[in-house]
This record gives C-alpha cells, sequence and structure tokens, in this order.
C-alpha cells in the first residue's frame, strides 16, 4: 500500500486507529474455544465489527508464534482475510525483527511477500545494513523502533550517545538509509512528551504510537506535537479493544472501544483544522 493510499483511508473514516490483534487464548471467550481455529475467529469477529473505525491492523507475532503452527496459520489466515476483504486498510506485522543483511532480507520476504503484510516493525540495534533489505521493497513500510512504550526503554533509548540521546541518533541516522521514504517509526504514546523533538527531526514521516488503553498513554497528548498535515500517526490500541467483554457479546463491545476511540480522533482532527 502506498503513504497516500494510508492517508486517503484516514481522511475518509476520520480516524488514525489502528486495532492489535494480540490474541490470547486464556483471555478470548470460553465458547470459542470449541471452533476449529479459536484465534482466527475471534480476529474476524474482531475486524468485521471494528473495521468502520480503524485504518490498520497489527497483530503481534507473539502471540501466534506462541501457539506453534497452528498459531502461524491462524496469522497466515488472518492477514489473508484482511488482504481479501479490506484491502484499503493497513496491515503491520508486529514482529520487531532485523538481523545480518543476508537473514533480513529473507525476513523482509516472509512478512512482505509470503503473508502480504504493507509493514513490519524492526529494531535499529544492528544498523544500516540490517535493515536496508526491508526497505528494498516498494510501497511496502519499514516500521523501526525509535522511542518504545515500556519502562525499559530509559536503559538505552534515552542514555546521552555524545551529545544526543540514542533515539535522536536512531531517527537521524536512519534518514540517511537508501530508500528511507519507506521508513515509519515507532514511539510510545507514553513517552508523548518527547513528541515535540521527534518531529524536529521527522517532520513528516508516519509514528507508529502504541500504549494508549492498557498501558495508560493519552491520545490527545501525542496529538499535541505528533499531528502532521497528514496526520502522520496511526496510534494503536490492543488489549482495551479487543478484550472489552469475554462474552458473547466480545466483538459489539470492541467495536463500541475502537467507535469511541475514533469520536475522540475526528475531535481531534475537526479541531486542528
Ligand atoms: O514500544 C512498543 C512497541 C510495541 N508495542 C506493542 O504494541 C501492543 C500494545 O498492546 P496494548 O495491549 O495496547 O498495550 C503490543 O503488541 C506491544 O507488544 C508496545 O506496546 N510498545
Amino acid at each position: 500500500m502506498t503513504t497516500e493510499n494510508l492517508i486517503s483511508e484516514i481522511r475518509k473514516k476520520q480516524s488514525f486507529l489502528c486495532v492489535g490483534l494480540d490474541v490470547d487464548l486464556d483471555k478470548i471467550p470460553e465458547f470459542l474455544l470449541k471452533e476449529e481455529d479459536p484465534i482466527f475467529s475471534f480476529n474476524k469477529a474482531i475486524i468485521d465489527a471494528t473495521h468502520p473505525y480503524a485504518v490498520a491492523y497489527k497483530p503481534n507475532t507473539a502471540f501466534y508464534e506462541a501457539y506453534g503452527l497452528k498459531g502461524w496459520k491462524s496469522l497466515e489466515k488472518t492477514i489473508k482475510y484482511l488482504n481479501e476483504n479490506y484491502p484499503q486498510i493497513f496491515t503491520i506485522a508486529d514482529a520487531k525483527r532485523g538481523d545480518i543483511g543476508n537473514t533480513s532480507s529473507r525476513y523482509a520476504k516472509a512478512f512482505f511477500k509470503d503473508l502480504g503484510f504493507d509493514s513490519v516493525t524492526v529494531a535499529p540495534y544492528m544498523g544500516k545494513d540490517s535493515i536496508e533489505p526491508f526497505l528494498a521493497f516498494e510501497n511496502k513500510h519499514t516500521i523501526l523502533l525509535a522511542l518504545t512504550s515500556n519502562g525499559g526503554a530509559f536503559d538505552f533509548q534515552t542514555k546521552l550517545t555524545g551529545e544526543e540521546e540514542l533515539y535522536k541518533l536512531v531517527l537521524k541516522t536512519s534518514k540517511e538509509w537508501s530508500n528511507s521514504e519507506n521508513l515509519m517509526y515507532v514511539v510510545g504514546a507514553t513517552k508523548a512528551e518527547y513528541f515535540a523533538e521527534i518531529r524536529k527531526i521527522i517532520p513528516n514521516s508516519f509514528i507508529l504510537v502504541p500504549g494508549i488503553g492498557a498501558q495508560g498513554g493519552n491520545l490527545k497528548e501525542v496529538c499535541k506535537y505528533g499531528l502532521t498535515d497528514n496526520v502522520g500517526l496511526l496510534v494503536n490500541s490492543s488489549r482495551g479493544i479487543i478484550y472489552a467483554s469475554n462474552n458473547t457479546d466480545f466483538a459489539e463491545a470492541a467495536a463500541v472501544e475502537a467507535k469511541n476511540i475514533q469520536l475522540e480522533m475526528k475531535a481531534i482532527l475537526d479541531g486542528v483544522r
């Protein structure tokens, strides 16, 4: 998907919501466990109910890998379902990959070509040659971890490397890489106070923002400095939406949560016009 397609979906839906599909069999409604593929049944119901309010879906691969081959098959079915039924919706494989170039090119093929995701999250730690194999794919997006939502982000990411913090070095250095126009970045909603500085370095790039909902990040705070003329944000909530209920009404309850966030997003977008 091109960035223009993503922006046009955001404008149409007045939403920059990404729904995280982090499926845990201990948390989904018990009646679904009788289904042949409970993970896919759950995802399908959540996607069908929430898609009017969301512009992106983000399965975190850990939640599928944890169930072995069966889990991976559920992931394949989920991305196929999204691509066939909602091709205008942006898809993110939250896999946090990155390795020596030769290996990264296999990861890129797996997520972009075989599975057909629009984007994949990657860790910057191994540098340029670990990321460029992802960036080589046209109309695919590589989402680089910059400043993550967890407490451990302060262990390395905010430490000074010379005059500036490591996350700033990541942002600046990555702009020099080949096909850097295919980069997006991850910045946690719990780090809203950093957005002003971050936007000085990447004024127009899309930022994937996890951490509202269960992790307590604040949407308005993120938008204060995070929004760009083209919106430039994809704000993710996983548990806060998909586990709104664990009864037969789970999909409707997820839709209510997603709609509430979409309405808040619309009000913010209306306010900056
Ligand atoms: O900095 C980061 C990077 C990724 N994540 C992932 O996003 C979702 C958040 O889930 P919630 O249930 O909405 O808290 C999850 O898949 C994380 O692994 C993140 O939280 N922070």
